[in-house]
């Protein structure tokens, strides 16, 4: 099957000169949706995985039938104010400013091996300040996957030394 097919280019979305991937005619799609999910498991079988951990929102879309196939939990990273217990946060910058990502300070136990899971690397800001959590916590990354990664913003230089899996890239 060949994923691309099913992503929408939506031109000038949310931004003037931004080509906004949309993800939701994968998802929408049950063969494309399990195609996908079942790539993900792969990889995350091949590099030894604990745990899944998402950020939100669209992490949770992909990460969640992942965790699922495993067996394995799933432990979502917010945006902050949105975890009812406590957290450990890491702020990171945006491609104007500044935001942060939270985590249940319980969510990973020390050692053991978490594959980060989202549908899209851009600039890696995402990725980079969720292995920050993740290493706070004293879990190990075991790889970083996406349904898509956008090779023209070098969002892959945030995750050097890590394994990395991309289905589509652009
Ligand atoms: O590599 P980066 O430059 O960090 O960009 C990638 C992130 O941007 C999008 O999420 P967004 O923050 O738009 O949130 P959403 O999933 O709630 O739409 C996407 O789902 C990734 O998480
Ligand atoms: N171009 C893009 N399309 C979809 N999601 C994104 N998140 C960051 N950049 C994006």
């Amino acid at each position: 099957m060949n994923l691309k097919d099913f992503v929408t280019i939506v031109p000038n979305y949310p931004k003037e000169g931004i080509s906004f991937k949309d993800i939701s005619t994968i998802m929408d799609n049950g063969k494309a949706y399990k195609f996908a999910t079942d790539e993900i498991v792969k990889f995350a079988n091949q590099v030894g995985t604990d745990i899944i951990v998402g950020p939100e929102a669209r992490g949770f879309i992909i990460g969640c039938p992942v965790a699922y196939a495993l067996e394995v939990g799933f432990a979502a990273v917010r945006k902050p104010g949105k975890l009812p217990r406590e957290t450990i946060d890491v702020e990171y910058d945006l491609e104007y400013g500044k935001d942060t990502l939270s985590i249940h300070k319980d969510a990973i136990k020390p050692g053991q091996r978490v594959l980060i899971v989202d549908d899209l690397l851009a600039t890696g800001g995402t990725v980079g300040a969720t292995i920050e959590l993740v290493e706070k916590l004293g879990g190990i990354v075991a790889g970083c996957a996406f349904l898509i990664e956008l090779t023209y913003l070098d969002g892959r230089d945030k995750i050097k030394g890590y394994d990395m899996q991309a289905l589509i890239t652009y």
